[in-house]
């Protein structure tokens, strides 16, 4: 009998992704009506899904059976040992607890560079220019106001610091040195490939930073480590009026700070991709007209979507194949 495969979430370029697993392995469609309790039970002796050895997930099977948390994975039958997630940031699944299993996971590194750089460059662009209240405005039947003009700010010669300098904070760096804008950056390390008008603080320097930034844009993974690293303390060192992106995930920022800082004008506006609580986000939101808000739409384009999927797929046939996939994330190699 061949490996068997199931995929947690409709593969969106089926005919490509499938002929990637074809005589490799047996690919289950998991029903979208299945709960949690149904998928453990599935994948028992004599359930529908029964010797099951590699999963494919993505963030929209959550809704349904929920994070891969310690919980789910200790339930899972031993014949899991690979767990394919796709997209970048697999925060959703805990891998200590996959590590304690031996379960592999991959992720999709760099198959978002481009689509959530491009994201944040758009939050950075309306945010700072007041286009979202504008065509809020608009379709709420008025023309412009006279006044707004003297709150929008042009990009060129805007300091810029980026907090996490991955593949897409760099992205956003080679994008903004277009206008140019200036471009600072923190990182744990000093990234070697950085080029040279990418300016590096290290943690003992982060204050002057901020303190130097127009703007702040968010890259960083959520991890224990990384939850509300923005916080009220690092807001408020930032130049009053300054404007904060965040497409990494809404855990790295303390919203109740960032509402505060809106409120009292310590900071200009806000552009946000990812929120707490994702969907059920706070209401509070949607009544701060300088917030320019996106419902996690960073890595939704065609391009990152087939990415990711063809890289989960291929993850999972060379486990299948060689018991080890290529993106076996940092915390496992
Ligand atoms: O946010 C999307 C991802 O990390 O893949």
């Amino acid at each position: 009998m061949p490996p068997r495969i199931v995929l947690c979430d409709p593969i969106v370029y089926e005919d490509e992704g499938k002929a990637v697993l074809e005589g490799v392995a047996e690919v289950l469609q998991l029903d979208p009506s299945v709960d949690r309790d149904e998928f453990i039970r599935a994948l028992r002796p004599g359930g529908r899904l029964e010797g099951v050895v590699g999963l494919y997930e993505r963030n929209q099977s959550t809704g349904r059976i929920g994070h891969f948390d310690r919980d789910l994975i200790s339930r899972l039958p031993r014949s899991v040992k690979w767990i394919a997630h796709v997209g970048v940031g697999y925060d959703k699944v805990d891998v200590a607890a996959c590590k304690e299993h031996g379960i592999g996971v991959s992720n999709a590194p760099g198959a978002l560079d481009e689509t959530t750089a491009t994201t944040a460059l758009f939050l950075l662009i309306s945010a700072l220019r007041g286009f979202s209240a504008a065509e809020q405005s608009l379709r709420a039947g008025n023309w412009k106001n006279p006044h707004s003009a003297a709150n929008a700010h042009d990009l060129t010669g805007r300091t810029l610091a980026i907090l996490g300098l991955g593949g897409i904070g760099l992205r956003l760096a080679e994008l903004v040195h277009a206008f140019p804008m200036r471009v600072l950056y923190h990182n744990r390390r000093k990234v070697a490939n950085a080029p040279e008008w990418c300016e590096y603080y290290d943690k003992e320097h982060l204050d002057d930073m901020l303190a130097q930034s127009d703007v702040l844009s968010v890259h960083v993974p959520f991890t224990e480590e990384t939850r509300n690293i923005v916080d009220e303390r690092m807001i408020r060192k930032l130049k009053k009026g300054a404007v904060i992106i965040n497409t990494a995930r809404g855990q790295v920022v303390d919203e109740e700070a960032i509402m505060q800082a809106l409120k009292d004008g310590h900071l200009s506006a806000v552009g946000l991709d990812v929120f707490h609580n994702e969907p059920n986000i706070d209401p509070r939101w949607y009544r701060f007209p300088n917030a320019v808000l996106l419902p996690h739409v960073g890595g939704s384009t065609a391009e990152a979507v087939r990415t990711m999927e063809l890289c989960a797929l291929q993850n999972l046939r060379d486990f299948v194949l060689t018991g080890k996939g290529r993106d076996l994330v940092a915390e496992l190699r």
